[in-house]
């Protein structure tokens, strides 16, 4: 039995970036390293790294240093100004568009939609990764992971980027690759697709409520009916 796809009339997209949009992992992990060798700690294989990305810089520090390990809150806050010196290094120069990114980008302001991004990357990362990507110019605004207080899965920062753009959290679809995305989404009241290629904190993508899986950005445009 197939089950009917849902299909959304929105005026917005609201996009996550790590994971989603840009796959970043390569220079998350080479700051990571950079970072705990700098502090004499044994350094961590991608893969592991790869699991502690979804809720910004200071939870990926902790994880790095905690996991297996003890680290006092002073030397954790310490490590985040050594990774945000190294990131601003690194960042950008192994991140590469998933495939389908631009021409879903392109098809969706075609189509008239609004777009965000609406990320928990710091904002002195994310403009100039986007900028160096070639991608800032399709976004009406950006919400970064410091711009409020909260981050996701704290749904403000969706409703923020709403605002911003003038349209209310129902008229708004996400797209993201994690749990974090997901409860943001149902938080504000807006549905929600996760890309299955992402980075979702080891946790399987298809276990995370969501009201569609994209094995490619292209594939949204499937669930959108012209407004
Ligand atoms: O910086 C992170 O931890 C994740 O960023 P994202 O919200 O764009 O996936
Ligand atoms: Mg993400």
């Amino acid at each position: 039995m197939s089950v009917a796809r849902p299909r959304f009339a929105p005026r917005a997209v609201l996009f996550d970036l790590d994971g989603t949009l840009l796959d970043t992992i390569a220079d998350l992990a080479e700051a990571a390293n950079r970072m705990l060798a700098e502090l004499g700690r044994p350094l961590r294989p991608q893969d592991e790294i790869h699991r502690f990305v979804g809720k910004g810089i200071p939870n990926l520090v902790r994880r790095c240093l905690t996991e297996g390990r003890a680290a006092s809150a002073a030397e954790i806050e310490a490590a985040v100004a050594v990774f945000r010196r190294h990131y601003t290094v690194v960042n950008g120069i192994h991140a590469r568009l998933y495939p389908g990114v631009i021409d879903t980008l392109q098809a969706m302001r075609g189509r008239g939609l609004r777009l965000a991004v609406v990320t928990n990357k710091a904002e002195a990362f994310t403009l100039p990764l986007l900028a160096r990507t070639g991608i800032a110019g399709y976004f009406d605004t950006v919400v970064s992971g410091d711009t409020l207080a909260v981050k996701k899965p704290d749904p403000a920062v969706l409703h923020l980027a709403c605002a911003r753009i003038g349209v209310s959290a129902g008229q708004a679809l996400m797209i993201g690759d994690s749990a974090n995305d997901a409860l943001a989404a149902q938080g504000a009241g807006m549905p929600v697709l996760l890309v299955t290629y992402g980075y979702s904190e080891g946790m399987p993508v298809d276990t995370i409520e969501c009201d569609g899986l994209l094995s490619n950005a292209l594939q949204a445009l499937d669930y959108i009916d012209q407004a």
